[in-house]
């Protein structure tokens, strides 16, 4: 869907973004109270200094968390994050200090910020600026120990990054389409309206087409609700043969698709509806004639509401029932 760029995705992953810096700061939070009553116990004055400094760093990070709105505060959080490594790494060869340690938190910050693969490059790039950090402070196998161990978590993060975008990409999936027809569905569609709607897409406007198959109660009386379930399935199939790419298909209702042709002439928008009616009048649906009526009308911003428009086409729709089906309508404002 080239026109209809839909980020509810995005917006997730932010949110999840947020949410981990969330439970990331709290644990600290907790840690640095532990490290910092041991170290008091224990006499190791620099050391709970250093906890209760890092105490106060969580606290302000959880307040700054709540301050910010969620979509941005998770990415601000592992960036400054990312930037503060860079840092103490720079601190730490300007004060004679070897900081290795500190880089073993690069790669899990990075998986969290960027895709798999970007991730990689900067985890690599961290390692080798690391490494190259390390070397005038302590002696070679020391750099050596840090680049295996490096090395090691890098491999194990990459390898969790790719196998979390796959499971996004099925999760995406499988939440975008439906089941029985794998077109997209009612859910995607309300989104891709709902975008169109508030101008989140280039699309100044669209065409709707509303598809039903004829007399398919009829069918289901006559063949069974499998052999219904069926069709539904060879009907979609037949309609995106003729529908392009950039031409999204959605299962609408039970036997209801529907088309969203973005900046669409009206005109050609028609042709196309002609051609998903005879492709499924012309098709074989093993021996069970088969035909659809569509609905058609056209939204432009500016000019009524989308809702108004879908509710066009879906009286178009029933005129083209009340016809006769097997036929194409256009409201009279698109006609
Ligand atoms: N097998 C099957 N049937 C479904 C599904 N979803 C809806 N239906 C059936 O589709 C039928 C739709 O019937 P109606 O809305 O009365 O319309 P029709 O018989 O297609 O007649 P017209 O639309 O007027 O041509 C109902 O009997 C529903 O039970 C589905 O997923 N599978």
């Amino acid at each position: 869907m080239p026109h209809l760029r839909r980020d509810s995705f995005t917006l997730l992953r932010e949110l999840m973004r947020w949410r981990v810096a969330m439970v990331l700061s709290v644990l600290i939070f907790a840690l640095m109270i532990v490290l910092g009553v041991i170290n008091t116990r224990l006499g190791l004055a620099d050391t709970a200094q250093l906890a209760w400094i890092s105490l106060a760093v969580a606290g302000g990070c959880i307040a700054a968390l709540l301050a910010l709105p969620k979509h941005h505060g998770g990415t601000v959080f592992f960036v400054s994050i990312a930037a503060l490594l860079v840092g103490v790494m720079v601190f730490g060869l300007h004060h004679d200090r070897p900081m290795q340690h500190w880089a073993y938190i690069f790669p899990p910050v990075l998986v969290f910020l960027v895709s798999s693969r970007v991730a990689l490059a900067g985890m690599i790039a961290f390692g080798a600026y690391a490494s190259a950090m390390l070397a005038p402070l302590v002696p070679a196998i020391d750099v050596v120990r840090f680049s295996s161990g490096y090395g090691l978590l890098v491999c194990f993060m990459f390898t969790y990054a790719l196998l979390q975008e796959r499971a996004a990409v099925m999760l995406r999936y499988h939440s975008d389409h439906d089941a029985l027809s794998n077109c997209l569905n009612r859910r995607t569609f309300n989104e891709a309206v709902e975008q169109l709607a508030s101008g989140r897409t280039p699309a100044a406007g669209c065409v709707f087409l509303l598809i039903d198959i004829d007399h398919f109660k009829a069918i289901n009386d006559r063949h069974g609700h499998l052999a219904g379930d069926r069709i539904i399935t060879l009907v979609a199939a037949e309609l995106g043969r003729v529908l392009d790419a950039d031409m999204p298909l959605f299962r609408y209702g039970g036997e209801e698709f529907s088309v969203l042709l973005a900046d669409q002439d009206p005109e050609a928008a028609r042709a196309i509806a002609e051609r998903l009616r005879a492709a499924v009048a012309a098709a074989d649906f093993q021996g069970v004639p088969v035909t659809i009526s569509i609905g058609l009308a056209a939204w432009r911003r500016g000019e009524g509401s989308i809702t108004a428009a879908l509710d066009r086409a879906d009286r178009a729709l029933y005129e083209a029932k009340r016809g006769g089906r097997n036929r194409v309508v256009a409201d009279a404002p698109t006609a």
